[in-house]
């Protein structure tokens, strides 16, 4: 196998003869044990696992290398068969590279240009002046305050839908889907590598993925045609609020109907629009609100970006003088980038006027967003939520820890989970 190979594999931790590197990838908090390997091993590090080629970029040049300039065959998702189980394979964001992911993200691109995200900017504004109020009214709440405020901002510019009630059941759908998103999780499983093992019965102990999968569906049908239904039946009695779903129905009619294959795939794009923007917004919040009240010491624990979402390459390729094989999961690990101290000085300090003259380091927008023709489509409305609402909170507040009886601050003691993005264990902070 060494022979044919046109160059050799990139460097890595040695391997087992059997299951590769099953033992040396770093099994709790990768981010951190990938970046640790990467002074060994190198910007570009290869690992076997059950066979299966994975690729860890630890730098923005070798990200910017291959998963942009080569994105025309870095743009794939590796296959993930917990979501292959629950019918979630025709999201966006686990597409494979081709054609339905071109569809699909043409939905967003056309949405989401920096100037089509005006048209949100009033539901942006109205949520953050319910979020301030809220905040005013019940601080201790905080969290839940700027988690609702995604979710309804979401709800609002994807099916015209205003949350007006703690019950409601557009939110309820969506927490439920969100539930499920985080126990499926972006990590390959045991099933991936051995797929037989999806038809075990469900009762046998360790399965858990057939009796996940056979609880989800339900869920995320209902995630995609509930508010579906809503918005046709808003249209077709005239009183539908212009929305993403709106939008895109009146559009394919106006361009001769809509074939059930279009309301599908817009169906499953505005259903991806939570799952891909809510959480992701709300843990950027909260990440900032906490750095600033517990600036300086504890920042370098909070990454606001997501440990990365895995690209797949769909052709061999040799970057370097290292071979890349077709099939390769690759995946720009954001914590190594960001904590790069060749790119950013004292990279660990929470230091926001780092970016502006006269330092000017490199924005973190790759880092933040990710990469090539999978870079996230949402980005300029999410980047306009969480200004706006920072901008506000600090106009109207002083985040400032609270006093025990003594008159002393009283530090919370702040901790970081994984979820999509890692973010602030909910109800550390009352
Ligand atoms: C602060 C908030 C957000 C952050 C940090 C974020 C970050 C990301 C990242 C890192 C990716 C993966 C890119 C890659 O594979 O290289 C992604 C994908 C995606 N994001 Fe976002 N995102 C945010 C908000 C949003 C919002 C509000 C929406 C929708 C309105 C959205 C929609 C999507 C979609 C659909 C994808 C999948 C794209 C694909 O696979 O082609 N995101 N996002």
């Amino acid at each position: 196998d060494r022979l044919n190979r046109p160059a050799p594999f990139p460097p890595g931790p040695p391997a087992d003869l059997l299951v590769g590197n099953v033992r040396t990838f770093p099994a709790h908090d990768p981010h951190l044990g990938l970046m640790e390997l990467a002074k060994k091993y190198g910007d570009v590090m290869y690992f076997n696992i059950f066979g299966k080629s994975v690729v860890i970029l630890s730098s923005q040049t070798a990200a910017s290398d291959l998963l942009e300039k080569r994105s025309m065959i870095y743009s794939s998702r590796p296959r993930f068969m917990v979501h292959e189980m629950v019918g979630w394979t025709d999201m966006l964001s686990f597409l494979p590279y081709g054609e339905q992911f071109h569809k699909q993200r043409k939905l967003f691109q056309q949405a989401f240009t920096r100037q089509g995200c005006l048209a949100f900017r009033s539901s942006q504004l109205s949520q953050t002046h319910l979020l301030l109020k809220k905040i005013m009214q019940y601080p201790a709440r905080f969290e839940d305050h700027v988690r609702r405020f995604s979710t309804a901002v979401i709800m609002e510019i994807t099916y015209g839908h205003k949350v007006t009630s703690d019950d409601d059941p557009y939110v309820n759908i969506a927490e439920e889907t969100n539930r499920i998103l985080m126990k499926a999780g972006h990590s390959l499983s045991i099933i991936d590598f051995f797929p037989s093992l999806q038809y075990l019965p469900s009762w046998l102990p360790g399965n858990w993925f057939t009796r996940f999968a056979e609880d989800a569906a339900p869920s995320i049908r209902n995630m995609r045609d509930f508010p579906f239904e809503q918005v046709r039946q808003q249209m077709a009695s005239d009183n539908a609020t212009p929305s993403f779903m709106a939008m895109h129905i009146e559009e394919l009619e106006r361009n001769g109907g809509a074939s059930l294959e279009d309301l599908q795939i817009l169906k499953v794009a505005s259903s991806q629009m939570y799952a891909a923007g809510a959480e992701t917004t709300w843990s950027t919040i909260l990440n900032v609100i906490v750095l600033l009240l517990l600036n300086p010491e504890v920042q370098h624990k909070a990454q606001t970006e997501l440990d990365g979402v895995p690209h797949c390459t769909t052709a061999d390729d040799i970057y370097c003088g290292m071979y890349i094989p077709k099939g390769t999961t690759v995946l720009a690990n954001s914590t190594a980038l960001a904590m790069d101290d060749k790119v950013y000085s004292n990279p660990t300090e929470f230091r926001p006027e780092r970016f502006l003259p006269p330092q000017s380091e490199p924005l973190p927008v790759n880092i933040s967003f990710g990469w090539g023709r999978r870079m996230c489509p949402g980005r300029h409305f999410a980047d306009a939520s969480v200004w706006i609402v920072i901008a506000s909170l600090l106009a109207v507040f002083e985040i400032a820890p609270r006093k025990n009886s003594m008159g002393q601050d009283n530090i919370p003691d702040v901790k970081w989970v994984s979820a999509i993005t890692r973010l602030v264990s909910v109800g550390l902070l009352r």
